[in-house]
């Protein structure tokens, strides 16, 4: 069922309200960022410009490609970054030892006045190591806003990959529904999920408060309570339906369906098929029609689908149609759901010829129940008659993987770049602010994203070859003669530079950007099975730096 929404609720674009959540504020950090703070202050280095560089390493769910959300609740925790006197006095009594009355002081005049945000743009498809966030500002600033803001990105994106996942294999006809408030990690996870799998391709949630939120499509049925606690079309004493044009009113309908359900069960076009069907379940069918006779959608498998379920709802339709309402659909929740899909079409098919009602051989089929990417793979693969999905537990929860590991390194301090070294190459950090840019080729695809030092001049896209680096392979490079250059990382929050802002875009839009980068991506990066993974690549001269500085910082080993 459709519910009547009148448009987004927020004020979409206003960077001034708060985060969705009130329970983000600053004080949801971990304790190690206020006593570095401490710390920092202590050794007169709090207000030291750092640069920090936010981003993943490994592509989400086995796949090559991962979609970028969370932008939004970032800025709007950045934009009203404040601690309150009550936040402040909890932190002082926290902190391990004493707290200077400076420090107090200090606390109350922080906010985010001088940090610059530079961002990826939320929907945008994104890769392994390249800034998601670049966060500049008072070194003390930009690690208190670490833990926060990784947590606003990590599930964000996540979840937003899991159902840009789902959409992919779906396919793009298809409706898909998030029915996971039930499932999802607390109300957080629930509202969250919502929000973006909307970002990640679905068409509506059923969660009413995410609808109200943001502005999300409202979407269900019913369920299967509401079928069994009718006992018998007995207990239906409102029988009266109005036609559809107003014109004239059906006084019982209830008995307009069974005489349909007769013409059903004696129709040689069904082969004789149908007997007795279960009548609770008619009755359930009768009323749900009777209160919404332009939204008909029935639950069909409590009982038994095609002995009962499916001819009840043809009945029911029928006897709407007689009155001049069109009927939505079935949802399947349980069985063969390709097998059963298929079957309902074959009777609507019939009964649309049967009884010359046109069109309602398409009528809906939803499918539920524990779906995820392998049912939605595996029922293509065996072909289906399903118009239209309701997930919920796999796709909130992000069943097949747990987390995204987004990290936050320092790259830069007081324009002295920076390098977190490891034994496993993978987690090398890039050093430096940079620039990051998305190169396109002469198909429309893009070919690889490249950094930059903050300073090289931008690609150009009059026919030069720029050599694009991995950035510790050394044997791995190519030239690239891009026929599109595009900047990815923008700026969210100048701080005090006299930047303009980027406008944060309605979630609809964000959406729509989303779908769009996905059906701009190399159908082989987004393949399910073993899937080419996209280059990321630095430029030479900051491949240069990288290995200079790497040299630099590891200690020579001696052996003896
Ligand atoms: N054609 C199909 N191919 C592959 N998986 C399917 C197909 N049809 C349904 N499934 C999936 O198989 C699982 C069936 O779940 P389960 O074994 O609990 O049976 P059920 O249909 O829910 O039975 P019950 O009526 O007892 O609840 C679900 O995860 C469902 O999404
Ligand atoms: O299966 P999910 O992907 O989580 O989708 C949501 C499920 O929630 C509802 O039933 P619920 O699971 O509460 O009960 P049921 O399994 O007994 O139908 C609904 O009928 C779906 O099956
Ligand atoms: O509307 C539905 O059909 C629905 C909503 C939530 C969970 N399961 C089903
Ligand atoms: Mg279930």
């Amino acid at each position: 069922m459709e519910a009547k929404t009148n448009g987004p609720s927020v004020n979409a674009g206003r960077v001034m309200d708060g985060p969705t959540n009130p329970m983000v504020t600053p004080l949801l950090t971990d304790l190690y960022q206020f006593t570095m703070a401490y710390a920092y202050w202590k050794a007169g280095k709090h207000n030291d410009r750092a640069v920090f560089d936010l981003y993943f390493r490994k592509n989400p769910f086995g796949g090559e490609f991962t979609v970028f959300a969370g932008l939004e609740e970032c800025i709007k925790l950045i934009a009203n970054f404040k601690l309150t006197e009550e936040e402040i006095s909890f932190i002082c009594e926290t902190l391990p030892g004493s707290c200077e009355e400076g420090f107090v002081k200090y606390l109350r005049n922080i906010d985010c006045s001088d940090v610059e945000v530079y961002a990826i743009s939320e929907g945008t498809v994104v890769f392994p190591k390249v800034p998601l966030l670049r966060v500049e500002g008072p070194v003390a600033v930009v690690q208190l806003l670490e833990t926060p803001v990784l947590n606003l990105v990590n599930f964000a994106s996540l979840v937003a990959t899991n159902a840009a996942r789902h959409r992919l294999v779906a396919g793009k006809s298809k409706m898909l529904l998030e029915f996971g408030l039930r499932r999802a990690q607390g109300p957080d996870g629930a509202i969250s999920a919502s929000k973006y799998c909307y970002i990640g391709g679905f068409d509506a949630t059923s969660n009413v408060a995410a609808g109200r939120l943001f502005g999300i499509p409202l979407r269900g049925t019913h369920s299967h309570a509401f079928v069994s606690s009718f006992m018998s079309p007995d207990e239906i004493l409102e029988r009266s339906l109005h036609r559809s044009d107003g014109s004239s009113t059906c006084e019982d309908f209830v008995s307009l369906v069974q005489s349909w359900l007769s013409k059903i069960q004696w129709a040689k076009a069904l082969g004789n098929t149908v007997g007795e069907t279960n009548q609770s379940e008619l009755a359930a069918f009768t009323s749900y029609a009777l209160a919404f006779p332009n939204n008909f959608l029935a639950l069909v498998d409590t009982y038994d689908v095609m002995r009962s379920g499916v001819p009840n709802f043809c009945a029911v339709a029928l006897a709407l149609n007689d009155l001049g309402y069109k009927s939505v659909g079935i949802r399947l929740d349980s069985g063969d759901l390709a097998y059963l899909s298929g079957e309902a079409r074959k009777i609507f098919q019939i009964i649309e010829k049967e009884f010359g009602l046109p069109s309602f051989g398409k009528t809906s089929i939803t499918a539920s129940n524990d779906l995820n990417e392998e049912t939605l793979d595996a029922l293509n693969k065996q072909g289906h008659e399903v118009d239209c999905y309701g997930i919920g537990t796999y796709l909130v929860t992000c069943y097949a993987q747990a987390a995204l590991g987004c990290v936050f390194k320092l790259v830069e301090i007081n324009n002295q770049p920076r390098i977190k070294l490891s034994e496993d190459v993978s987690k090398v950090s890039i050093p430096c602010k940079k620039r990051c840019y998305r190169l396109y080729g002469r198909e429309g695809y893009s070919l690889v994203d490249i950094m930059t030092g903050e300073n090289e001049p931008c690609p150009k896209v009059v026919g030069e070859r720029i050599l694009c680096r991995h950035p510790f392979n050394e044997s791995k490079r190519a030239y690239v003669v891009p026929q599109r250059v595009e900047e990815l990382l923008k700026c969210y929050w100048p701080g005090k530079s006299g930047k303009v802002r980027e406008e944060l875009p309605a979630l609809k839009d964000i959406r729509d950007h989303c779908i769009k980068q996905l059906e701009q991506m190399r159908p082989d990066h987004i393949r399910r099975l073993n899937p080419t993974p996209y280059k990321v690549s630095v430029s030479a001269k900051l491949y240069d730096f990288i290995h200079f500085l790497w040299l630099n910082e590891a200690p020579v080993g001696e052996l003896q």
